[in-house]
């Protein structure tokens, strides 16, 4: 029985991963870490991943940057792998976390799904054919609440472009300000948040006469939490430190 922390329990990933592992045989969610701590559910709520002493094989956060260092200190304490599913981590932090990996198992992606986890490959060969003559710009949208911009995986759909499409590039978020035409050397990056759009990422190929556009929809959020519960059960079977990622779980 695989034994699982879900960091953010109380957020609307953490309830979805929860659900998902109370239908799942293989798999027992031991303890959560949020903000509220709490003794009146399923598990043991702690507000610091300091207070917890058991045993688990892997802790699944889908929280807020604020909680890194808490989950840091928990997985280099206990040798706990980590599955990083929050987004909007600060260059520094991402450096931490690379750090980090040097001394215990990591996985991290800004996005657990398996359709974007293709569409990223997808980019790659189009931005390899394409990208020397057509403007690429990205586009997400994504619900009311959603506190970083760009999303996570609209970061990773650029840098999947930019490491393939043979020039240099630059990444420019929004063009509020912009008085000129594009360069070509520009990724463009906009952000559309409203209502309850579970998560839309569009890339734009635009060249001379011609468009061509790869778009991911999520209509549920149980394609991230099941994304994330495959991630915990391949990091509980990893023994090495290391950074993973879900290019190891999508072959
Ligand atoms: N990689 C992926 O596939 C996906 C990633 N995400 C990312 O997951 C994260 C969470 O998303 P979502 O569930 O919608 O957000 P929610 O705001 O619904 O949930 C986040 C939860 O984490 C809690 N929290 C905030 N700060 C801390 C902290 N320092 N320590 C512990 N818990 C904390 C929040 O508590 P409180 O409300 O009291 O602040 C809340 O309960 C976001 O970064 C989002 O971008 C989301 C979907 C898919
Ligand atoms: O906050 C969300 O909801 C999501 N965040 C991730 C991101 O920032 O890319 C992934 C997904 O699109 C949902």
């Amino acid at each position: 029985m695989l034994k699982i922390i879900i960091s953010g329990c109380n957020g609307h990933m953490g309830r979805v991963v929860e659900s998902l592992c109370a239908a799942d045989p293989q798999v027992e969610v031991v303890a959560g870490f949020d903000v509220l701590g709490s003794n009146d559910g399923n598990f043991p709520v702690y507000s610091s991943p300091a207070q917890f002493t058991g045993k688990a094989d892997a802790v699944i956060d889908f929280s807020s940057p604020a909680a890194l260092d808490g989950l840091l200190e928990f997985a280099q304490a206990t040798g706990t792998p980590l599955v990083l599913a929050t987004t909007g981590y600060t260059p520094e932090q991402v450096a931490q976390i690379g750090a980090a990996a040097q001394k215990v198992p990591i996985f991290r992606s800004a996005n657990m799904s398996l359709g974007i986890n293709v569409l990223l490959e997808l980019v790659k060969k189009a931005a390899s054919v394409l990208g020397d003559s057509y403007d690429i710009e990205i586009v997400e949208r994504h619900h009311r609440r959603k506190v970083d911009a760009p999303s996570g995986t609209a970061l990773m759909i650029a840098d999947a472009a930019a490491s393939s499409c043979g020039h240099e590039t630059e990444y420019v978020f929004e063009r509020h300000s912009v008085r000129q035409p594009r360069d070509k050397k520009e990724i463009g990056i906009s952000a559309v948040r409203g209502g309850t759009i579970v998560g839309e990422h569009e890339i734009i190929f635009a060249g001379h006469d011609e468009i061509m556009e790869i778009k991911h929809t999520a209509l549920s959020r149980e394609i991230f939490a099941q994304g994330a519960v495959e991630a915990a059960k391949f990091m509980a079977t990893v023994q090495a430190p290391g950074l993973y990622d879900m290019s190891q779980l999508v072959k």
